[in-house]
């Protein structure tokens, strides 16, 4: 615990400044006057936080974004200027008073119980239930949706691409270039490590997040030099007897040794390219990792690096591998790795066959698909565009709904059913089968006992009344810790880490077809059997009947 509170100090200091509680519609704060000016300051309310349908065409959606919500509850406070502003911004006629009050507003008397950032979670079952004074939890609205939203769809989208790139496959995210702005590009970065990529090539994620950072380099890089004069220096020292070697010799040397094995003429090589390698080994010769498409794979990228990292060999170092950024990357990757097993065996050098292939240029799920189907030999995808901007769907549709006000159930009814909330405070429950599969996500009334083990549970449709299930439970989970409580956060997120294993070993308790890529089976949400009888009598009571003429 003391661990955990000294990580959470640590990256609270460093928290977006750009999260206050300005940072919300305007309308939240209207509708705050309002009822504070109808004496509903002591009113007390239940929000849900939950989405209606999961993203990407899928069956399942990651829960991120816990952490940054913590933190926006633990500083959230009006500063002089924030008031300031307010007093010149709403209408003339707010009475001091209210700024008075806003003044002094804190998270002190808000509860927030909410899933465990990581987990697989479903429509409908509330990710987070505010409950508090109804003024601030109304306040909370907009902040914490937009901490939930982009989060759990980064994270979502970033799961899905581990799974399908399978787990012998490295991914880095390298999207900030194309994210939607820098904070977009931060969030992606964060979320992307939680969802299962490995790094990073944003700077500034890896210093607040702690997470790996990794990258190759640019194309530019290679334009930059024309000719082998325009290198500066040939020397390397050797790795281990510090004598000087010329790299530049050496390289040159093995190129035209390698044009017989790889059957490339080493005039067709661009020189310019050899240099900028040459230049880039010199300064990194332990992660000599090289761009090779800069002019053409076959006939220039692949004997220039084969030749470099020959040399390096000669200093002492052993070279890192390619990355590929343009061109068929199935049939690249597999010309380069048999290259390098042809260099492996021709000179007795085993390392060379297992040399690392990058690959990237516009990667979505589907090329990774493709790319497996047709036969790789890629060991990391670098993704950035389509992963970062989650090209595919573009946002997650979290709502905040009050389903309690003073102790009385509140509905919205909607002529969409999928859109009726379900009312009142509920706690929600995962029920697992014999085999250890998640069967079922059930939401109960606060007031009724737990599901148990063992014990059978009719789970029911929360709006179709045929659809209904008998469940006797394996394994009963339920969803929500209290986070925060009077003023404090009462269990500590987790670390990074810890949070990114969560999602692995959460995605491992769904069946496969949930998560399988082409028209993946729904998994069940289902209420209690008195939550049901309780939604439709409330709806009931508040549909108004209409009357025919
Ligand atoms: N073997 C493959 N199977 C399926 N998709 C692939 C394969 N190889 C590459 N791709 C994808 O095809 C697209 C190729 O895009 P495009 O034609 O714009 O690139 P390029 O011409 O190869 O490179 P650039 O324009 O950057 O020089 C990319 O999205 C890439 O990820
Ligand atoms: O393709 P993405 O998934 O977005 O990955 C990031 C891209 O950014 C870099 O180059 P950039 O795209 O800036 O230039 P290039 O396409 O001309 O190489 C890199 O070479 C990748 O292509
Ligand atoms: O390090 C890389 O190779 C990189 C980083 C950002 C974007 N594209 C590539
Ligand atoms: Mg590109």
């Amino acid at each position: 615990m003391s661990c955990d509170y000294l990580i959470n100090n640590k990256e609270m200091a460093r928290q977006n400044g750009i999260v206050q509680p300005l940072l919300t519609d305007l309308y939240q704060i209207t509708m705050a006057y309002a009822y504070w000016k109808s004496g509903k300051v002591d009113d007390t309310a239940v929000f849900d936080l939950f989405f209606r349908t999961n993203p990407f065409q899928g069956e399942f959606t990651i829960f991120a974004g816990l952490e940054e919500c913590l933190k926006f509850l633990e500083n959230f406070h009006y500063s002089d200027s924030d008031i300031e502003y307010l007093v010149q911004t709403l209408p003339p006629n707010i009475e001091p008073e209210f700024f008075e009050y806003l003044k002094d507003l804190t998270c002190k008397d808000i509860k927030l119980s909410a899933i465990e950032e990581g987990s697989v979670v479903f429509p409908r079952v509330p990710l987070l239930r505010v409950e508090g004074p109804l003024i601030i939890t109304q306040l909370l609205e907009t902040t914490l949706l937009t901490l939930v939203n982009f989060a759990s769809l980064m994270a979502t989208n970033a799961a899905r691409y581990r799974m399908v790139a399978g787990k012998n496959v490295s991914l880095l995210e390298f999207g900030l270039r194309r994210a939607q702005g820098p904070d977009g590009g931060l969030s992606a970065s964060k979320y992307s490590y939680i969802g299962g990529f490995d790094g990073t090539s944003n700077v500034l994620a890896g210093k607040m997040f702690n997470i790996p950072v990794k990258g190759t380099h640019a194309h530019s890089f290679v334009t930059s030099f024309s000719t082998l004069d325009d290198l500066h220096t040939a020397v390397l020292l050797h790795a281990e007897t510090q004598k000087q070697c010329n790299l530049l010799e050496l390289a040159v040397e093995w190129r035209r040794r390698l044009s017989a094995v790889i059957d490339v003429s080493p005039e067709e090589a661009s020189d310019g390219e050899l240099a900028a390698l040459i230049s880039y080994a010199q300064a990194f010769p332990s992660g000599f990792l090289a761009l090779v498409d800069t002019y053409d794979v076959k006939r220039s990228g692949l004997l220039n690096f084969c030749a470099v990292a020959l040399a390096l060999n000669d200093c002492g170092y052993r070279a890192v591998g390619i990355r590929i950024d343009s061109g068929d990357l199935a049939y690249l990757s597999v010309l380069a790795r048999d290259t390098f097993h042809q260099v492996a065996e021709k000179f007795q050098l085993p390392w060379f066959n297992h040399l690392t292939i990058v690959a990237s240029n516009d990667i979505n799920e589907e090329t990774i698909l493709s790319l497996h189907e047709q036969g790789h030999a890629i060991d990391c995808f670098g993704i950035g565009t389509h992963l970062v901007t989650c090209q595919r769907q573009p946002a997650l549709g979290c709502v905040y709904k009050l389903v309690e006000i003073n102790g009385q159930p509140r509905i919205k009814l909607s002529q969409d059913v999928g859109k009726v909330t379900i009312p009142g405070h509920k706690e929600a429950y995962r029920l697992f089968g014999a085999d250890g599969h998640a069967l079922i996500d059930l939401l109960q009334r606060s007031s009724e006992p737990a599901p148990e083990v063992g014990q059978k549970v009719l789970c029911r449709h929360p709006f179709q009344e045929s659809k209904r299930a008998y469940v006797i439970p394996s394994k009963v989970e339920h969803l929500y810790k209290i986070y925060w409580k009077e003023g404090r956060i009462c269990t500590f997120p987790k670390p990074l880490v810890e949070v990114r294993e969560r999602v692995q070993s959460s995605l491992r308790t769904l069946r496969q077809d949930i998560k399988r890529n082409l028209n993946p089976t729904p998994y069940k949400v289902a209420v209690s059997d008195d939550l049901y009888t309780f939604i439709h009598e409330l709806w009931l009571q508040n549909a108004p009947i209409g009357e025919l003429s």
